[in-house]
């Protein structure tokens, strides 16, 4: 056959060509994915289509004639002694993967069609990165990556560092052993990792980033420059193969199977899954296939499939290698955990706490088993940290039982084929790896957000607020709010609060399912006919939460206060509040500055209850309850300008000779004072005792006064 390949079809292979290689490059050097997995196997699967139809395509160089990435340069080279390499993937088709290989492996054998079924081993197929350990006379030498399947970096420093990999191994292991496994990091501890990143993020460190999937963090992990930085990454190991051993005859172990290799290896002190099975077979195969699908998302590190290997070694040797993978394995895969398509739109959701969460409307995709529709984007600084717009293509990753979110963007089609083959520049790598993050994306410039948090809550209507420092924005008509209608009511209905009994969450539950209660007053409102009328709810249950509802409405303003919900008013604040002002209409009149004379209430507090009050809604529906009949006896407001400490703060630090600091603190609040926790120039005066700290040093450095437990009894004596 002559080889004419149509023009288009060449331009088309040259393109994809670079696009794998740039996205191989992004994916196995630079640890920064741009774009999911399965859109990379998809443009792979395309170009091993036209090089199959077009033979004369297949060049040496194309990327489906290779294993993995080059090498850094920051890190020494090891040349792997066994090249270290892929394995073919089977056909994505569920019911075949198992039948296809069994019959190729069967072929490649030369069986007859009766001959007895092969033994297989089948593992999990865990989503991290390809290390191999070497141990010399028991001590663990060296550990290197993958690379380009023939050279790999040395990562031995950060490798130590795993607690799960053996540093030496029991007497019975061979002089030379080569152990071949998984680094991988489990999903809690990559959720905590990211966690503790973006906490560091809003605390304003600049230069931290949350990682895009465990597999990513793991990489990034043992490809780290600073071991210091790879012990605070929590790493974990399985063992699946091994490289160079010590042979048979210079008295090496004989493995004789696979399976077998996998329990000395346990022996000698390597994690090895418990999953891994033997099967007889290729319907066991695939009934492993379909139980280990089924309870995917139990486990608790990421698995992209499982891997079928003949179990006898023998014929392992004897099926051999092709190009870039053994013929006596497969991986059978899973639907994709992260895809790609195009952010429609984002909206707001309110969750019971009055939190608002953007989530993005999606182009359904199938991700992780399951049509996809919406995911979250967190808050609005994880969304304009990955600098994303409405309209974007973005990669969604669904994973375990975690909600879908949204882990990026991806390049807008072109871009990888426009950039220069393969190689990003030397300073790119630089930075990439000396952060040891991941960069999806070089930064748009510049970044034009489409989207804003609203100003109204979607739900109510109230005003979004967000506190200093907070990354989350709220909706603060808590009382109305529907979103927050189960959590406001049982919030209310507590025993620390206006205490109904018999109102309990499944009750509640009940209520605002059926459309009975909406807000706090319906409750007073409900009739023993509709109550009565409720799934498993007997007339003399009934009658006792109408008797439960009745008892409630005499209370206290300290419990109603509390009852409301308000963002940080605790039982102590609301006996502060109730104490300072004496009736509700004082509190809920207050300007932010008078609730600032409130003993222990600082800013945020104060802004929390003001906000809270200058919602229409959350007024009217206390204007309901009273008229439904809740009272408390409301008091005078404390006579504090009459008092003898009125409008100082007091700050006591160490521990006082004769009074506890709880004792000090009533005497002085008794007086009127108002007694604070951290020492500011605001503070009047620091009550020092023995052992004082920082804040008496704070307090010398600012020229506050500062007195003893005596002086504070003379003043108070004084006064
Ligand atoms: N997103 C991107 O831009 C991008 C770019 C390049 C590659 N990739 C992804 O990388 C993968 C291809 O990489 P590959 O060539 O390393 O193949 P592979 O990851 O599909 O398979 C080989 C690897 O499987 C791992 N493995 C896990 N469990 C195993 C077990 N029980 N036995 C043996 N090996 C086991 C080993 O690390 C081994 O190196 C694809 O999933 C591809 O999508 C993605
Ligand atoms: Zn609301």
């Amino acid at each position: 056959m002559t080889d004419t390949v149509p023009a288009a079809v060449a331009q088309e292979a040259a393109e994809l060509r670079i696009a794998l290689n740039h996205h191989a490059h992004q994916y196995y050097v630079l640890d920064a994915p741009q774009i999911p997995d399965a859109e990379y196997d998809r443009l792979f699967r395309r170009l091993s289509e036209l090089e199959e139809a077009h033979p004369a395509l297949r060049t040496p160089d194309s990327p489906t004639q290779r294993v993995g990435g080059a090498v850094l340069p920051f890190f020494a080279k090891v040349r792997h002694q066994v090249p270290m390499l892929s394995i073919r993937t089977e056909t994505d088709i569920e019911a075949t993967g198992a039948e296809a290989f069994d019959a190729r492996v069967r072929r490649e054998l030369g069986l007859a069609a009766d001959a007895p079924a092969i033994e297989y081993v089948a593992e999990l197929k865990f989503d991290g990165l390809a290390i191999n350990l070497r141990y010399e006379n028991g001590t663990l030498v060296q550990a290197a990556t993958r690379g380009d399947g023939e050279v790999g970096e040395d990562v031995t420093q950060n490798i130590r560092t795993i607690g799960q990999i053996p540093l030496t191994l029991p007497k019975d292991a061979p002089p030379v052993l080569e152990v071949r496994g998984e680094v991988y990091m489990k999903r809690a501890d990559f959720d905590r990792l990211n966690e503790r990143q973006r906490q560091k993020i809003e605390a304003g460190q600049k230069n931290e980033k949350t990682y895009v999937n465990p597999r990513n963090a793991a990489a990034g992990a043992v490809r780290q420059l600073d071991p210091a930085i790879a012990r605070q990454r929590p790493l974990s190991f399985f063992a699946y193969g091994w490289g160079e051993v010590t042979p048979v005859e210079q008295g090496g172990p004989d493995f004789g199977t696979q399976y077998q290799a996998l329990l000395t290896l346990r022996s000698w002190g390597f994690p090895v899954s418990d999953r891994t099975q033997v099967c007889n077979g290729p319907q066991e195969l695939a009934e492993f296939h379909r139980q280990v699908g089924a309870l995917r998302d139990q486990l608790p590190f990421d698995i992209d499939g499982v891997v079928y290997k003949v179990n006898s070694l023998a014929l392992q040797r004897q099926l051999g290698f092709v190009s870039r993978e053994p013929r006596w394995a497969v991986a059978h895969k899973y639907p994709a955990q992260e895809q790609m398509t195009r952010m429609l739109d984002i909206d707001v959701q309110v969750g019971r706490t009055g939190k608002l969460t953007p989530v993005a409307r999606l182009d359904p995709v199938f991700v992780g088993g399951t049509t996809v529709s919406n995911a979250t984007l967190h808050n609005l600084f994880e969304l304009r940290r990955k600098e994303l717009r409405v309209g974007d293509m973005v990669v969604i990753r669904r994973a375990g039982d975690v909600i879908p979110e949204v882990v990026g963007r991806v390049p807008p089609a072109g871009v990888a084929t426009a950039r220069a083959e393969g190689t990003a520049s030397e300073a790119a790598i630089d930075q990439a790896v000396g952060e040891g993050e991941s960069h999806r994306l070089p930064p748009r410039d510049p970044y034009v957000p489409n989207f804003r948090m609203p100003r109204a809550c979607p739900i109510c209507g109230s005003a979004v607020v967000r506190e200093k420092g907070e990354v989350n924005h709220r909706c603060s008509g808590g009382l109305f709010c529907g979103a927050q209608r189960k959590q406001a009511i049982l919030h209310y209905a507590q025993r620390r609060a206006v205490d109904i009994e018999g109102l309990g969450e499944k009750l509640v539950d009940q209520l605002v399912d059926a459309g009975i209660v909406k807000t706090l007053p319906d409750l007073y409102r409900i009739g023993l006919t509709a109550l009565a009328a409720l799934d498993r709810m007997a007339e003399k249950s009934a009658q006792n939460v109408l008797e439960g509802l009745e008892a409630s409405k005499t209370t206290t303003l300290p419990r109603f206060l509390y009852g409301l919900g308000i963002r940080h008013v605790g039982e102590t604040t609301a006996k502060d509040l109730a104490r300072h002002f004496g009736r509700l209409d004082g509190i809920m009149d207050a300007s932010v500055e008078q609730l600032l004379e409130v003993n222990d209430v600082g800013p945020i507090v104060a802004e929390a209850i003001h906000t809270f009050f200058d919602q229409p809604h959350n007024r009217e529906v206390i204007e309901q309850l009273r008229a439904c009949g809740v009272q408390w006896p409301e008091g005078d407001p404390a006579p504090r300008a009459a008092l003898p400490l009125a409008g100082k703060t007091f700050v006591i630090t160490g521990t006082l000779p004769t009074l506890s600091r709880e004792d000090a603190k009533e005497k002085l609040e008794a007086a009127g004072a108002k007694v604070a926790g951290s020492v500011s120039k605001k503070t009047h005066y620091v009550v020092a005792g023995e052992a004082a700290g920082s804040k008496l040093d704070k307090a010398r450095e600012l020229g506050v006064e500062v007195l003893d437990e005596a002086g504070m009894l003379a003043l108070l004596a004084a006064g």
